[in-house]
C-alpha cells in the first residue's frame, strides 16, 4: 500500500530522515517509535506532503504522493490540533469533514454514533468550539474525524498521548478492528512501547532518521524495544562521560 524509496529529508547540512526502502502492505497495523527527534513526525509528514523530500519518493497506493492528490481520497490522518478548525464545534467539523469526502450529514451520524463510547459525553452536544475543548478531546474529535469517509490509509501522530487510561484502552480496540476487520492501513507513532506492541502487528524502529529495527511483533517485541532502548540510555551516558 505504502512504498518508501531511498528517501531523505535534510534541513541544511542536517540529514534528519534517510530510508534505502519501506513498504507497508494494505490492512497492516504499522507502529512507529523511536526518541525525540527520531524522524517519526518527519516521515508521517512526508506521506502526507506536508514537507518535501530532499531525495527519493514516497507513493500511497501506487500514487506518487508528491505528484498528485489522488491519494488524498483514500487516506486521512491526525497529527496535531493544527488539523482542526477551532472555531467550529466538533459536529460542525465533522460535517465540514464529511462534505470533503462525499458524506452527508446522515452517514457522519452513523459513524458518530459508533465512537459514543470514545467520547464519553465529552465531545458531542457540548455547544463548545473545538479551540475551547481539552488536548485530549480535541485529539478525540481530531482521531474520529479522520475516519469519516472510509479511508484506505489512517495515520496518527502519538494518538495515545494526552488521553486518558480508558480512552487510551478504547482506542487501542478502535484501531486493532479498523486494521484486523476492515483492511485499514493504520499508521501509528507512539512513545509508549507498550501500546504500540499492543495495536501494532509490525513495529520499525527510528534512530536518527534510520530505520534501526523492523519487527513483526510477537510476545517477546516488548523486551526487545524495553532493551534496545535501554542500552541507547548506556550509550548516551557513557558517551558523556568520555567527553
Ligand atoms: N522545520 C524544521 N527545520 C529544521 N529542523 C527540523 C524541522 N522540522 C524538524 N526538524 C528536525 O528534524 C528532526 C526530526 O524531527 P521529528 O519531529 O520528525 O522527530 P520525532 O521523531 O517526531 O520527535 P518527537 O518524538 O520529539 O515528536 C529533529 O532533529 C528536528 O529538530
Amino acid at each position: 500500500m505504502v512504498h518508501i524509496e531511498n528517501l531523505t529529508k535534510k534541513y541544511g547540512s542536517k540529514l534528519v530522515l534517510n530510508i534505502q526502502e519501506l513498504n507497508i502492505p494494505k490492512g497492516q497495523s504499522f507502529g512507529l517509535v523511536g526518541n525525540n527527534g527520531a524522524g517519526k513526525t518527519t516521515l508521517f509528514s512526508l506521506l502526507l506532503d506536508l514537507i518535501q523530500p530532499s531525495t527519493g519518493h514516497i507513493s500511497n497506493n501506487e500514487v506518487r504522493v508528491d505528484q498528485s492528490e489522488e491519494w488524498k481520497t483514500f487516506t486521512s490522518s491526525f497529527i496535531d490540533e493544527s488539523f482542526l478548525i477551532g472555531y467550529l464545534t466538533p459536529e460542525e467539523y465533522f460535517y465540514f469533514i464529511g462534505e470533503l469526502r462525499n458524506r452527508n450529514k446522515a452517514d457522519v451520524n452513523a459513524l458518530l454514533a459508533q465512537y459514543k463510547d470514545f467520547f464519553h459525553g465529552e465531545i458531542l452536544g457540548q455547544k463548545k468550539y473545538l479551540r475551547d475543548l481539552s488536548k485530549g478531546n480535541q485529539k478525540k474529535a481530531g482521531i474520529v474525524a479522520s475516519f469519516i469517509g472510509d479511508p484506505e490509509v489512517v495515520i496518527l501522530d502519538e494518538p495515545f498521548a494526552n488521553l486518558d487510561p480508558s480512552t487510551q484502552i478504547r482506542l487501542k480496540g478502535i484501531i486493532k478492528d479498523l486494521a484486523a476487520r476492515q483492511g485499514v492501513t493504520v499508521l501509528v507513532s507512539s512513545h509508549d512501547l507498550i501500546h504500540v506492541t499492543e495495536v501494532c502487528e509490525r513495529i520499525v524502529v527510528l534512530n536518527k532518521g534510520e530505520v534501526v529495527k523492523d519487527i513483526e511483533t510477537s510476545t517477546e517485541t516488548l523486551r526487545e524495544l524495553e532493551a534496545y532502548f535501554s542500552e541507547n540510555i548506556a550509550v548516551a551516558a557513557a558517551s558523556v562521560e568520555n567527553i
